[in-house]
């Protein structure tokens, strides 16, 4: 069995609509969604807020490769252009961490070196496995206890279904 963190992210357009569609996407192998949380934007580019959430997914047959392919068939489906590095995007599917796998193939990093210093990934994360670990990096409760959570915001509002 291959179980995956994912990390979708949204701040163009239906941002929450983008969201949905991803998870509708990842429907068969889905285990949990997170809240959806309102963020401000990391990264240096003057852009809108995002709209940050994180799933948890599992197959019996695949690998990690399979999970970096489906996020990007679903960003795709989104119509998301690469413009901008950390720029704006209407659905950006990040693999944070499949199972205790470490991978320096820059085509796929694993877990994504982003994650430890992003709140955005880590609050959500937090939501659906509360003792998560980051492979290589210790307890993502501890992790997120180093960073401020200032500009992350959970949306009561909405929800993904
Ligand atoms: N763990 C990973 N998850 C998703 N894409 C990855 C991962 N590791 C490497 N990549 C590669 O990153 C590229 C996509 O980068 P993308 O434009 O989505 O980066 P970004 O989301 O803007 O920035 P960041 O990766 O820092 O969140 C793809 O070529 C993909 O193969
Ligand atoms: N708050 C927030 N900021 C970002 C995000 C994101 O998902 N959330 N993604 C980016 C590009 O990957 C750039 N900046």
């Amino acid at each position: 069995m291959s179980r995956a963190v994912l990390s979708l992210g949204s701040n163009m357009g239906d941002r929450l609509g983008f969201l949905q569609a991803a998870v509708d996407g990842f429907r068969p192998e889905l285990v949990a969604v997170s809240s959806v949380y309102e963020t401000a934007p990391w990264g240096g580019v003057e852009q809108e807020d995002f709209l940050n959430a994180v799933l948890v997914v599992e197959a019996p047959d695949a690998d990690e490769w399979y999970w970096l392919r489906r996020g990007q068939d679903l960003e795709e489906q989104a119509g998301r252009e690469r413009l901008v590095r950390w720029g704006p995007r209407v659905l950006d599917v990040d693999v944070v961490a499949v199972d205790g796998i470490a991978s320096d193939h820059p085509d796929l990093l694993l877990p994504h070196p982003g994650t430890p210093d992003r709140a955005t990934v880590l609050l959500p994360w937090l939501d659906v496995e509360p003792d998560a670990v980051l492979p290589g990096h210790g307890s993502v409760r501890d992790l997120l206890a180093r960073l401020s959570t200032d500009g992350v915001h959970r949306r009561t509002d909405l929800a993904l279904t």
